[in-house]
């Protein structure tokens, strides 16, 4: 999206909103160093995290300076300097089914000081950013949810889903045939340009991944402070295809559960981040990760809900799947934007009357698809009387669902089929036949998964 984030006018509705509870709305210059730090401490208060080091604060500096950072100040307080609410927002791309990517918001950072909560900060600052979303030409928003009860009121939905991935390691018999490539050890500074690169290779083809962003990818690798505890305990492996291209690589660490028998089982090998641009690479890195000695079990954290992991070792039973959580929620804004942005398994018609109570996406949109999977979408100027729904009805049997825009956003990247929400009372389906088919289109062939917090 080429617009420049200062160009976002402020939120009138969320600054009188927030005035009229004696709290100043600011957004944070970029450039005004002081602010921004006095504003990672108030996020970090906000999230129970410790103050910063040098080097964090450093790092988190130079990733919120190009995000359009919202503060709220009590003037009143002794540290006036110090927000009692902060939200950090920026323009990014997310992966859709089809290998395509659709303009998103991303919104992050929502935090109230516990002095300050419960009185309608949140709501303010979350309705703001849907204006901002809307000026910055975003189809939808999206963000990852500390609590499942806090964002369906404004329209968000899970949208995509992770789980934790826990494999007993000697248990582990290979049955897949070996890659053609090799896994090697690299050190983390050296990994920086390619891992950035893999990783958008492997985010463009998963759908629910979002862009990353450089200080994301120095921390993942902990070149941001290599000094640290944290950093010095990261090893990072890369695979390269038969023709020395690097085509995945895992960053992980060894750590030592509290609990277990003095023995190798409390050894666990955790991975947070393992990207792979081919299903190839895939394979190798969980193959290496499996292997090692004096390890007892593999855990992978925001794994896919869907890992081929199962199919690559004999006892599959050596896997368990647990913490499945509802990763990535969706607030679709524009849904001819959304719709045509992402591609679907066949072809067909289809109208949706989507209810939105805050109007972003309300409306009814008769959808073409083509032999391709493309979509073309028509919002249609009113919504159709119930005689004239009827009498069309009667002409020529129109497939359709009526559902809310968290439905939308619920069934948009395929996580979950309109039937199923059907029989949960949330979609109903204006003609017989028309959830099937609903169903078909909008399955993905790869299942949504973000495998980050952001
Ligand atoms: C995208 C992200 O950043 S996710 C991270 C969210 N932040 C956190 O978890 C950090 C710790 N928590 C907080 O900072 C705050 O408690 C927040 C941000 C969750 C809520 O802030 P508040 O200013 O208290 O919320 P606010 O008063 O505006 O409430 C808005 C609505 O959410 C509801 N609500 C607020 N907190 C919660 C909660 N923990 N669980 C369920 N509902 C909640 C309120 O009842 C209210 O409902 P209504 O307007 O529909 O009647």
């Amino acid at each position: 999206m080429p617009f420049d984030l200062r160009d976002i006018p402020l939120d009138q509705k969320a600054e009188a909103a927030l005035a009229a509870r004696g709290l100043e709305y600011r957004v944070v210059d970029p450039d005004d160093r002081a602010g921004l730090e006095a504003w990672v401490a108030a996020d970090r208060r906000g999230f129970h995290e410790n103050r910063a080091d040098e080097a964090e604060l450093a790092r988190e500096v130079s990733v919120f300076a190009d995000r359009r950072v919202h503060a709220v100040h009590d003037p009143t307080l002794d540290a006036p300097e110090i927000p009692v609410a902060t939200v950090a927002s920026w323009p990014t791309g997310l992966s859709v089914p089809g290998g395509r990517s659709v303009d998103g918001w991303a919104v992050s950072s929502v935090t109230v000081a516990p002095t300050h909560r419960r009185r309608g900060v949140a709501r303010a600052l979350m309705e703001g950013e849907l204006q901002n979303a809307v000026a910055a030409g975003a189809a939808l928003a999206m963000l990852t949810a500390s609590e499942a009860t806090l964002y369906g009121r404004y329209g968000f939905a899970p949208a995509a889903r992770a789980a934790t991935v826990e494999v007993a390691r000697r248990r582990v018999e290979w049955i897949a045939p070996l890659e053609p490539g090799r896994v090697q050890f690299v050190a983390p500074e050296v990994m920086r340009t390619a891992a950035a690169s893999i990783a958008r290779r492997a985010v463009a083809r998963t759908p629910g991944e979002i862009d990353r962003w450089p200080g994301l990818i120095d921390r993942m690798l902990g070149t941001h402070a290599p000094d640290s505890e944290r950093s010095r305990s990261i090893r990072v492996a890369r695979y390269d295809d038969r023709h020395d291209q690097p085509q995945g690589f895992v960053v992980f660490r060894v750590k030592h559960d509290p609990g277990e028998a003095d023995n190798d089982d409390r050894s666990v090998l955790e991975f947070d981040f393992l990207a792979a641009a081919t299903d190839e690479a895939e394979r190798a890195l969980w193959r290496f990760l499996t292997e090692h000695d004096l390890i007892g079990r593999v855990r992978g954290r925001l794994r896919s809900v869907d890992e081929p992991l199962p199919w690559l070792i004999a006892d599959r039973r050596a896997i368990t799947v647990r913490d499945v959580v509802d990763h990535l929620w969706l607030r679709i804004l524009d849904p001819v934007a959304a719709l045509e942005a992402r591609r679907y398994s066949g072809s067909g018609s289809l109208v949706l009357d989507i209810d939105d109570p805050q109007g972003y996406a309300a409306g009814r949109f008769e959808i073409e698809f083509s032999a391709k999977g493309h979509a073309e979408v028509r919002r249609s100027e009113s919504a159709p009387t119930d005689a004239s729904a009827r009498a069309a009805r009667r002409s020529r049997p129109v497939q359709g669902l009526r559902l809310g825009v968290a439905e939308l956003g619920a069934i948009y990247l395929g996580d979950v089929a309109p039937s199923l929400l059907a029989r949960a009372g949330r979609v109903v389906e204006t003609t017989p036949g028309s959830l099937a088919l609903a169903d078909r289109l909008f399955a993905s062939p790869r299942a949504p998964h973000l495998s980050i917090w952001f």
